[in-house]
């Protein structure tokens, strides 16, 4: 697919597979269409040519998606249960069903934040954060997550306990995963594949292991 913001296209004849399970790791220098493709894949950016193709429509239509930065107000008064429970998107009544509460609870267990629940959010590490933005991605059991950077904030031993969780996360509900990164160590840890993308407009895919020195210098 080709992906343009006007006449100049950002992302040319890019063809590539996501297999049901799979980690993939889309790696390349800063401005070469990373975040454009992750706007395709989300459907907020339709291609100028080409389809994306997803083999189930509900795939689609519930992408769990981490983005880059989030502009919260740290001083808004929102506990981290009412942050992750901001995605229940199918709520047709104006309260939480005992349902939904249990949703919410299984995904903050499962996202190890039992413990600040209740706290402001606000108030929460930076790496508790991450993994409240990761629970609220995760809330509605997408078939597909995506990550874009969300892990560059963080220190390396909170990257590494992120992407363990995203890694365990994933496994246990077959999910599909794609983490943008310039992080490759991280990459290289987790990820089953790589795509990289490059201002040539060139674009290589392959086992994550197989990725070589010379192209991971361009990351
Ligand atoms: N809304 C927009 N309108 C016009 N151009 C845009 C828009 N968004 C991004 N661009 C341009 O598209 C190019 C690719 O941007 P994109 O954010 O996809 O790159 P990236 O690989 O994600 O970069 P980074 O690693 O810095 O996040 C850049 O040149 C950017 O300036």
């Amino acid at each position: 697919m080709t992906a343009s913001y006007g006449p100049t296209n950002i992302i040319k004849d890019l063809n590539f597979n996501l297999a049901e399970g799979e980690f993939l790791a889309i790696i390349g220098e800063n401005g070469v269409g990373k975040t454009t493709l992750v706007r395709s894949l989300l459907g907020m950016l339709t291609p100028k040519a080409g389809t994306i193709k997803f083999t189930d429509h509900s795939i689609a239509k519930n992408i769990g998606y981490v983005p880059q930065s989030r502009n919260l107000d740290e001083e808004y008064p929102i506990t981290v249960k009412d942050f992750v429970s901001l995605n229940l998107r199918d709520s047709k009544l104006p309260w939480v069903t005992a349902n939904e509460k249990a949703k919410v609870w299984s995904i903050i267990e499962q996202t190890n934040l039992t413990k600040i629940a209740d706290r402001p959010l606000g108030q929460a590490s930076g790496g508790e954060k991450q993994r409240a933005y990761l629970a609220q991605a995760l809330l509605n059991s997408p078939k597909l997550l995506i990550l874009d950077e969300s892990t560059a904030s963080l220190d390396v031993e909170m990257k590494q306990e992120l992407l363990k969780l995203v890694a365990k996360v994933q496994q246990e509900n077959k999910m599909s995963a794609i983490f943008i990164t310039h992080d490759l160590p991280l990459a290289r840890n987790y990820a089953d594949n790589y795509l990289l993308m490059t201002k040539q407009q060139e674009y290589t895919m392959g086992p994550i292991a197989s990725l070589n020195v010379s192209e991971s210098e361009k990351v």
